[in-house]
C-alpha cells in the first residue's frame, strides 16, 4: 500500500509556532541575530575552503536599527544571503532549517558552530510584528528579492533592487493593545538591553546607534545629547581566550560586569574541557557571604550558555547544594537544546558537565588549601558550614568528596587543621580522634570531660559549629580511625586505671546507688570517673545522642524532645567526694542535697539550663547555714 504524507495544516502550525513556543516575546530579537549570525558565519566557513576568498572581518556586521514614527525595527546583516529558491524553502516552510542543512553538508570547524537548528526561530518575529519584509541578495548572485509576510496569510517574493549582499528583516511593530505594549521594542535602552542579555556573545559586531550626553561647545554646564554608532556587544566571550591572556582583573571586571556579586571573588576558575562534552566555564568563589544566602530566597546555579547565546540564567542542576556559594557560567556547544531554546531535551551532557564541574571545584579547593592557607581559611570562615552541611545531606553520601576540606580548631596547635593532618600526628597508641563539643573555644579548652585526654597528650578538635558533630557522625571514620568524644563512655584510654575505676564502683556502691536514685528521672546513672582530674563531676552521654545535640535539637523550632542519656561522672580523688562519702554515712539527707547540688553544678558547666533554679539556691542556701 502506497504511504500517505502527513498534511499539515500550515496556518494552524504558524500560529501555534508564533504563540506557544517561546514563554518571553524578547527572544524574537535574539533569534533574528543568531540567524544574521550564522548568515556570516556561512561566508567565513565559504572563504576558509574557497582560496579565491578572503574574509575581511571589518565587512562583517549586524545592524539594529529602530524608526520610532514608522514602528519599524530592522536587523541588517552583511552574511551570505538568500536566493529566490532558499527564501521559498527556508522562510516558506515551517521547521525547514536551512542553517542545519548547510552544517550537515560542511562540517563546521574552528569553534564557528551555526546556532540555527530547528527552522523555526524567524517565525517568532511575529510575536511582535504584524508584517515582516525580507529583502536579500545571495552571494554570488546578480538579483536580490523581497519577501513579505503578514503572518498565516502566506507570502510573496519578488525582485527587488540592492546592492550589497545580505540580509536586511524589517518588522512592522504591533500597535499597542490594551494590556500588551510593543512600543518597547522601538526603545533604544530596552533594544539595548535585550541585545546585552541574549546575544551579548555573538561574535560579529552588533551596530547600533545610540544616544550620548556631551557638555556644549563652550559651555561647562549646559549639555546636548548627540548620536553615536556603537557596537553594543562584547563578542569574545571571555571564557574563549586563553588563560594566559587573561589577568586577574579581567575576571574581577567580568564577575561585576555580570553582577554575580557586590564584593570580588576570592578565587576565579577557567575551565575549558574539550572531550564527549565539549564545554567552557569560569567559575567564582565569592569573597563575601550573599546576604539572603542562608535563607529559602537564595537561589543556586550557574548561567548556562550554548554557543554565546544564553538558554538560562540560573541553572541549578550544574551546581550540589554544597557548593551552592559558587557563581559563574558554562558555555557548551553540545547541549540538546529544546525548540524554544529556553530548556534542554535531556539532561545527559548537562549531568556530565555537572560532575566534571563538581570534581573541578573539589580540586581547586584542595590545592587551594595546600597552597595558600591563609586565604583559604578565609573562605572556610565564610563557607566552611556550607561544606559540613554537605558532609551531613544525603546521608553521607558526599562525605568523602569533602572531607579533606574540612579545617576545625585543634587544642594542640591552636589553629585549625585538616583531619590529614590530625591523624598523621596521631601516637601510635592513640585509637580515635578526639572532639569536644561547646560554645566556643575558650568554654572547651576548661571543660572538665577534656581533662583525661588532654592529660594524656592527645589532640583534641574543638567543635563550636551545630553542624559539627552531626557532620562527624555521617563520616563516622577517617582514615581508618573512628571519631569519639570526649564526653563518652569509653575513651579507649588507659588499661590501668580502669581497674582502679573498678574497684572505687565497688567499694562505693551503696552510695553510687543512692545518688542514681536522688537523680532518678534526671540522669540514667551516676559513675565513678576515669577522665576527671581537678573537677569533682561532669556529665557525659550514653548513646548516639550527646549533650552538645540535645541542646542543638531542643534550640529547634520543631524541638522533638530528644535527649541524651545522661551519666553524672564523679571523681574519687576530689575532696568533695570525701565530703559525699562523710556525709552518706552519718547524715543521708545532706548526702541528697550533695548530690543534687553537684548534679545541677554538672549542668552549669554543660551550658544546660536548671530545672528549678529556685530549688536550687535554696540548696545553696542550707549548705551555708
Ligand atoms: N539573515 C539570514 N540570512 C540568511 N539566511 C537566513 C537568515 N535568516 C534565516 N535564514 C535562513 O532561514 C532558515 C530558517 O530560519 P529560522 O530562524 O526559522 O530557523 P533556524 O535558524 O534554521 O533554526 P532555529 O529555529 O533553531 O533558530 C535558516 O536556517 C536560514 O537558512
Amino acid at each position: 500500500m502506497a504511504k500517505q504524507p502527513f498534511q499539515a495544516e500550515s496556518k494552524r502550525l504558524l500560529d501555534l509556532m508564533i504563540n506557544s513556543i517561546y514563554s518571553n516575546r524578547e527572544i524574537f530579537l535574539r533569534e533574528l541575530i543568531s540567524n544574521a549570525s550564522d548568515a556570516i558565519d556561512k561566508m567565513y566557513y565559504k572563504a576558509l575552503t574557497d582560496e579565491s576568498l578572503t574574509f575581511n572581518r571589518e565587512d562583517y556586521y549586524i545592524r539594529i536599527e529602530a524608526d520610532k514614527e514608522n514602528r519599524l525595527l530592522k536587523v541588517i546583516d552583511t552574511g551570505i544571503g538568500m536566493t529566490e529558491e532558499e527564501l521559498k524553502s527556508n522562510l516558506g516552510v515551517i521547521a525547514k532549517s536551512g542553517s542545519l542543512v548547510f552544517k550537515t553538508k560542511n562540517e563546521m570547524k574552528d569553534g564557528h558552530d551555526i546556532i540555527g537548528q530547528f527552522g523555526v526561530g524567524f517565525y517568532s518575529a511575529f510575536m511582535v510584528a504584524d508584517k515582516v519584509t525580507v529583502l536579500t541578495k545571495a552571494f554570488g548572485s546578480s538579483q536580490a528579492y523581497k519577501w513579505e509576510s503578514s503572518g498565516a496569510d502566506g507570502f510573496t517574493i519578488e525582485p527587488f533592487e540592492k546592492e550589497t549582499v545580505g540580509t536586511e528583516i524589517i518588522l512592522k511593530i504591533k500597535e499597542n493593545a490594551e494590556e500588551e505594549s510593543y512600543d518597547e521594542y522601538l526603545e533604544e535602552y530596552r533594544l539595548h538591553s535585550i541585545i546585552k542579555k541574549h546575544s551579548d556573545f555573538i561574535r560579529y559586531p552588533i551596530k547600533m546607534e545610540v544616544t550620548e550626553r556631551r557638555l556644549k561647545e563652550g559651555s561647562d554646564d549646559e549639555f546636548e545629547e548627540y548620536k553615536e554608532e556603537q557596537i553594543i556587544n562584547s563578542m569574545v566571550p571571555i571564557w574563549r581566550k586563553n588563560k594566559n591572556e587573561l589577568t586577574d582583573e579581567d575576571y574581577v571586571k567580568f564577575y561585576q560586569e555580570k553582577h554575580y556579586g557586590f564584593d570580588k571573588p576570592l578565587k576565579h576558575i577557567h575551565i575549558k574541557v574539550d572531550g564527549t562534552v565539549r564545554y567552557h566555564s569560569i567559575l567564582f568563589i565569592p569573597e563575601n557571604i550573599p546576604f539572603d544566602y542562608y535563607s529559602k530566597e537564595y537561589e543556586k546555579g550557574l548561567e548556562l550558555y550554548s554557543n554565546g547565546v544564553l538558554i538560562m540564567e540560573k541553572c541549578a542542576d550544574l551546581l550540589p547544594d554544597y557548593f551552592s556559594f559558587v557563581k559563574g557560567m558554562v558555555d557548551s556547544e553540545d547541549l540538546s537544546l529544546n525548540i524554544s531554546r529556553e530548556m534542554l531535551q535531556q539532561d545527559r551532557q548537562l549531568k556530565f558537565i555537572a560532575k566534571n564541574i563538581q570534581n573541578k571545584i573539589k580540586r581547586e579547593l584542595e590545592t587551594f588549601l595546600k597552597n595558600d592557607r591563609e586565604k583559604y581559611e578565609l573562605f572556610y570562615k565564610t563557607f566552611g558550614r556550607q561544606l559540613k552541611f554537605g558532609v551531613y545531606d544525603h546521608f553521607g553520601q558526599d562525605k568523602e568528596v569533602l572531607q579533606d576540606l574540612l579545617l576545625f580548631y585543634s587544642s594542640k596547635e591552636e589553629k585549625l587543621v585538616t583531619l590529614d593532618e590530625y591523624v598523621s600526628r596521631m601516637p601510635e597508641d592513640q585509637k580515635y580522634i578526639y572532639y569536644a563539643t561547646g560554645e566556643s573555644n575558650d568554654r572547651i579548652a576548661r571543660m572538665p570531660q577534656t581533662e583525661l585526654v588532654a592529660d594524656k597528650g592527645y589532640e583534641i578538635l574543638y567543635f563550636t559549629e551545630d553542624v559539627d558533630e552531626f557532620a562527624i557522625k555521617m563520616l563516622r571514620v577517617y582514615k581508618e580511625k573512628e571519631f569519639k568524644s570526649v564526653a563518652s563512655g569509653d575513651l579507649g584510654i588507659d588499661e590501668d586505671s580502669k581497674k582502679k575505676t573498678e574497684e572505687e564502683e565497688k567499694e562505693n556502691k551503696e552510695l553510687l546507688s543512692y545518688m542514681k536514685e536522688t537523680l532518678s528521672g534526671k540522669v540514667k546513672d551516676v559513675k565513678i570517673s576515669t577522665r576527671l582530674k581537678n573537677y569533682p563531676v561532669c556529665l557525659t552521654a550514653d548513646g548516639e545522642v550527646s549533650i552538645e545535640m540535645e541542646k542543638i535539637l531542643s534550640a529547634m523550632p520543631n524541638n522533638q524532645e530528644v535527649k541524651a542519656d545522661k551519666i553524672l561522672e564523679v571523681n574519687p580523688d576530689h575532696e568533695v567526694f570525701q565530703s559525699l562519702k562523710d556525709a552518706f554515712e552519718q547524715d543521708k539527707e545532706k548526702a541528697g542535697l550533695y548530690t543534687n547540688l553537684l548534679y545541677h553544678q554538672a549542668l552549669l558547666i554543660e551550658g544546660l539550663p536548671i530545672e528549678d533554679p529556685i530549688e536550687f539556691t535554696n540548696d545553696i542556701c542550707k549548705v551555708m547555714v
